[in-house]
């Protein structure tokens, strides 16, 4: 998929796409149908950026991204999930704690990506951009 990304002085921008099947229901019946569960094929699209490679060229490994986020999410119910005890797995909770989950992972590697915005699609009709304010990065 093609999504927007932020403008940026980075001199390496990095999308990756990818699928995951999860379970889940919005815990309140003003969510309608939606308080049923239900299931998902979710989309997410994470946009990292940065000035430097690592050794091996990789400003970061795509297959690491998807599987830091398949690896938690893929296949469960996203109710169960200790991220999502306090708030329902809506689609932006998600996209904001996808967000969060990149981020506390790239800030372990010595070439300092960062991570400017995750999409997440969880209808053909329906998604969500997280972007964290500037001050935030
Ligand atoms: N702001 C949000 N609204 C809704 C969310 C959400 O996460 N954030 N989630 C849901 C439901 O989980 C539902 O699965 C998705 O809703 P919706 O887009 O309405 O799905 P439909 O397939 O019924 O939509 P169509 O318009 O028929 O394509 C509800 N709202
Ligand atoms: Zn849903």
């Amino acid at each position: 998929m093609n999504y927007n990304t932020p403008m940026h002085d980075y001199t390496f921008e990095l999308n990756k796409d990818f699928n995951f099947s999860a379970a889940h229901y919005i815990p309140d019946e003003r969510a309608g149908k939606c308080s049923n569960v239900h299931g998902h094929t979710y989309h997410v699209n994470i946009t990292i950026a940065g000035n430097e490679l690592d050794e091996l060229g990789f400003l970061v490994n795509f297959g690491e991204l998807k599987s830091l986020i398949s690896s938690a999410f893929d296949h469960t119910l996203l109710n169960d999930h200790k991220r999502f005890r306090d708030v329902p797995p809506t689609s932006e909770t998600m996209a904001k704690t996808i967000y969060e989950m990149v981020t506390e992972y790239i800030s372990e590697l010595d070439n300092n990506p960062v991570c400017l915005q995750v999409i997440l699609r969880e209808t053909p009709t329906s998604y969500v951009v997280y972007r964290p304010k500037k001050e935030m990065r």
